[in-house]
Formats: C-alpha cells, structure tokens, sequence
C-alpha cells in the first residue's frame, strides 16, 4: 500500500493530513475542514488560531504545555489547522508563534521516537514529513514570531516560514542540534537548513548540533531580525505588512520557484524515507542514545 496519502489534481498534490489517522472519518474531518473561518477564532486543544479577517492574517498558536513537542497529536492539529487557512481565501498570511512561556517548540516528541513499534514510528514519521510538506509549500505568507527556545525540530518548523522573528533572550537558542542526541537531521532537514544559511554554515552547524544564541542566529541568518522580547508580535505583524503588499500570485509563484526541488525531492521518496527513519530509530544503540538523552532532561530538573 502506498504509504503517502494524497491525491493529484491537475499538476498539484493535495495532501489530506487526516488520511493517514488510524480510524479517520474521512468525510466528516474533511467536510469540517473546508469550511470558512470567519472572525470568530477556531482551534483546537493544542493549536490555537487567532484569526484577523479584516487584515486577512491569522496567528496561530502551538500550545502543548509544557514545551509544545511535536506529538503525533500537535502534528495533526497543526496540518488541520493549516489546510483550514489555505482553504479560505481570506487568508493571506498566519504569523506563527507560540502559547508556551520561554518556548517556541522543544522539537520532536522524543517519547514517540523511544520504546513503540515500527508501525507507529513509520505513523509518526508519516506526519512529520506531511507538516513540512505542507509548511514548505504554503501559498501563505508564512512567519515566525519565536518567543521561546527553538531546537530541532522547533527550528524546522521556523525554517519552513518566509521569515523569522527571534526574541532577544539568551535562553532562546535555535539550531538543529540532533548530533548532540546521537541522532542524525534527515537529507530535507539538512536542504532547509542550507536554503536558508548556505551550505558551509550548515556544514559547521550540523555537524556539532549547534544552538544558536539570538546574536548569532542573526549573523548567520538563521533568523532575520532579533527584538526584545515585548515586540516580537508587533515586529512579526509590520513583516507580515510588507510582504502583503506584494500581489499574492507573484509572490506565490516565485515562493514555489524557490523551493518546489527541495520540496519534491522528498515527495519522490517518502516511503524510503519512512523505512531509513523506522530501520534507524529502531536500533537498540540508538534507542539507547534518545534514553540517554531523556534521563538528562529528567535531571537537569533534580
Ligand atoms: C541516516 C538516516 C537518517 C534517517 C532519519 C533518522 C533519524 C531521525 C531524525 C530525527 C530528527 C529529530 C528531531 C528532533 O526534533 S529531536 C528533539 C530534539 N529536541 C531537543 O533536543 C530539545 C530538548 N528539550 C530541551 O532542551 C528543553 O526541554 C527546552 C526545550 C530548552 C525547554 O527547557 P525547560 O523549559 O527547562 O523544560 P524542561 O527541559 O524541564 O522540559 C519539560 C518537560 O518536557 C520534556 N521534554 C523536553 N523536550 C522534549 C522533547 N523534545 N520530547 C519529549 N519531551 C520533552 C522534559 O523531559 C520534561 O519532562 P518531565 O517534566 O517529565 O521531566
């Protein structure tokens, strides 16, 4: 069975993020998210979506306390939450934020990649690919408003936005740092993080898992503007004006431009890709390394 649940109309994917949920009504799910908006704010436990008709934005606001990692149920709130915006063409823009004191997103949920079976790591690793996809190539302006630390896979979702806005505190590091768990960034984490910091800084930053302080996320462009801590919203929605004064069709054809390879270069291989995640996950010395990992978080605390 095909592993990638989407559908082609004409020359574009659509991908239904609810396809691939154990038991899914598909018809109802889909149904309900096709339906508009409004002014009236929607959401679900975990993402919250502030909606601004007028202005034709929404911000959308991740909130699994404690630190918003990525569950398998934040992804699928999150890929609703998203089509829900795409759908409706008030909507131009989503500044992207998060509802977690000092924490824009812990990255993956390592408890989804420790101790469960293949099928759910293949299930996990399904959604976390369907998420980038679909953040990658947004026709909305997208930008990051990031109020908190941002490794791993919280700095992937950062990277796929047309722009970061970074708040200026020490602790709000940002960076794929996933050697310094034992673990290895996939080949399409990589291509984002190059597209963004070029290839030589990648290179240096991959390697040794380095998280950025804001100064230096700036100087590398790894972020675009670093404020204090009180005007990273307000900063995100002058951003967000700029790039709305750009006709949507220019824009969007030249955002697809920019970024359709690295995008389908995991689209031709996403089955592959889920079986290098399940085989590599999997290993006992890897499992290890994410236990290791997990008790040193657990003691930083003590
Ligand atoms: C060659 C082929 C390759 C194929 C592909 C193969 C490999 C797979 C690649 C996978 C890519 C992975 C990407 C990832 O995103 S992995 C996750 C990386 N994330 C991190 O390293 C961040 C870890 N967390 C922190 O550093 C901090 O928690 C913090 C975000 C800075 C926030 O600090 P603080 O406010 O002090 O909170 P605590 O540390 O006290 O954490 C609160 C509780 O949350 C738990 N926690 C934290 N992060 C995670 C997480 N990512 N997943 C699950 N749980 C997490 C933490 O343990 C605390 O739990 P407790 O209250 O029960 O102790």
């Amino acid at each position: 069975m095909a592993l990638v649940a989407g559908m082609r109309v004409g020359s574009r994917v659509l991908f239904r993020p609810w396809a691939w949920l154990p038991g899914a009504a598909l018809g109802r799910k889909e149904s309900a998210a096709r339906g508009r908006v409004g002014a009236r704010g929607f959401g679900s436990q975990r993402v919250l979506v502030e909606p601004d008709p007028a202005a034709g934005i929404a911000v959308m606001k991740l909130k699994s306390p404690p630190v918003n990692s990525l569950s398998l149920e934040l992804l699928t709130e999150f890929v609703i939450s998203l089509e829900k915006l795409e759908n409706d063409k008030t909507f131009r823009g989503i500044i992207l934020t998060s509802d977690c004191p000092g924490v824009f997103s812990a990255g993956l949920d390592l408890m989804e990649m420790c101790g469960k079976n293949p099928a759910h790591y293949a299930e996990y690793w399904k959604a976390v690919q369907e998420l980038w996809l679909r953040l990658y190539l947004s026709n909305l302006v997208l930008i990051a408003a990031i109020n908190g630390a941002c490794p791993a896979g919280g700095c992937l979702i950062s990277l796929t936005c047309d722009y970061r806005v970074l708040a200026d505190n020490p602790k709000y590091v940002i960076g794929l740092n996933e050697t310094l768990l034992g673990i290895v960034a996939p080949f399409w984490f990589k291509d984002t993080l190059v597209n963004t910091i070029g290839h030589r800084t990648s290179e240096r930053a991959l390697q040794l898992g380095i998280l950025f302080p804001p100064a230096e996320a700036l100087q590398v462009g790894m972020v675009d503007k670093v404020v204090p801590e009180d005007q990273v919203q307000s900063t995100a929605l002058s951003v967000m004006a700029q790039w709305l004064s750009i006709p949507d069709h220019a824009r969007q054809l030249t955002k697809n431009m920019m970024r359709k390879a690295t995008a389908d270069r995991l689209v031709k291989q996403r089955d592959s890709d889920i079986q290098n995640f399940v085989g590599f996950i999997s290993r006992d010395s890897i499992q290890k390394s994410l236990q290791v990992y997990l008790g040193k978080l657990r003691q930083k605390k003590g």
